[in-house]
């Protein structure tokens, strides 16, 4: 049995005197999950991020992390545990060089020297940042800026990462990357947790998919399951990844991802092309 990292029960959360925003919402993650979470504007994925990280507490419900109520905790004892990396790179960086940004983070923890040192070069590393260390970070593109953000959390060490749309803003390539990344990540056995409108991304990248829709959870599967066609995903404001749409429309087909049409379709295509010879 994987461990669970991330149990949420019965998680209710209003901002102040308005309604509520999330609505009986029960949630397990596990150590290696890669979990995308999906849901139309305003159905609140940020603010269930937000309240897994300690930024917020719960209106009602309980949150545990490895088993701890996080009522109890602070932003700083989930710090050590979940990395957050906001939707707004800018929003996290402040230091002058790359390397001090990165370093930032494992220094509060009071790491020593050393192990500092080694957590930026391979968060540094891993990211593909080693070269841009000495740099000043503001003046670099967003991808950059959203991979020393990422950086700026693994260097941490942490369980858990939780993303909130980080591709946003990224062109196709460096979004891929982006992905790449953090399936690496994953493999490499942290636990993620990504907020994304993007289908294509969850399609070929999460393994599970979970859907809120008007504060409350509806779905919780794989995306194999969320995109076969059975379940009405546009109800919760979506549409499938542009694969599945044109794998519906061929007999026999059911590809989720772009490469796994093209290998789905190619042997028609060979095929017709023989009898066209
Ligand atoms: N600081 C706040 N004060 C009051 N209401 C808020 C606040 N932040 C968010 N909300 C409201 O809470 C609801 C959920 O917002 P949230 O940002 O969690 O949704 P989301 O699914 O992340 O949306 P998006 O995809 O647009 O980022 C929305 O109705 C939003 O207007």
């Amino acid at each position: 049995m994987p461990e669970t990292l991330l149990e949420i029960q019965k998680l209710v959360f209003a901002y102040g005197h308005g309604g509520r925003v999330l609505n009986e919402v029960d949630l397990t993650v596990n150590a290696g999950d890669f979990i995308a979470l999906a849901g139309r504007n305003g159905s609140g994925k940020t603010t269930l991020t937000r309240l897994a990280m300690s930024l917020l507490k719960p209106s009602g419900g309980t949150i545990y992390f490895q088993g701890k109520d996080t009522a109890v905790m602070t932003t700083a004892d989930m710090a050590r545990s979940v990395g957050y990396v906001f939707q707004n790179p800018d929003r996290q960086i402040f230091r002058d060089t790359v390397a001090q940004e990165v370093a930032y983070g494992p220094e509060q923890l009071r790491f020593s020297p050393a192990v500092v040192n080694d957590s930026v070069a391979w968060a540094l590393s891993m990211t593909g940042l080693t070269e841009l260390a000495g740099r000043f970070p503001r003046l670099l593109s967003r991808g950059q800026k959203q991979r020393i953000a990422i950086a700026s959390a693994i260097a941490m060490r942490p369980q858990m990462l939780i993303l909130d749309e980080p591709t946003s803003g990224q062109d196709p390539w460096e979004a891929q990357n982006m992905m790449e990344l953090l399936t690496s990540l994953n493999q490499q056995g942290i636990t993620i947790i990504l907020v994304t409108h993007d289908m294509e991304l969850i399609g070929q990248y999460a393994s599970r998919a979970i859907v809120l829709d008007r504060g409350h959870k509806v779905f919780d599967g794989t995306p194999a399951t969320l995109f076969n066609g059975e379940i009405d995903i546009a109800a919760w404001g979506l549409i499938p990844p542009t694969a599945v749409a044109i794998s519906r429309q061929l007999p026999g087909m059911n590809a989720q991802q772009v490469t796994e049409l093209v290998r789905q379709v190619m042997p028609m295509i060979q095929k017709g092309g023989e009898d066209y010879s």
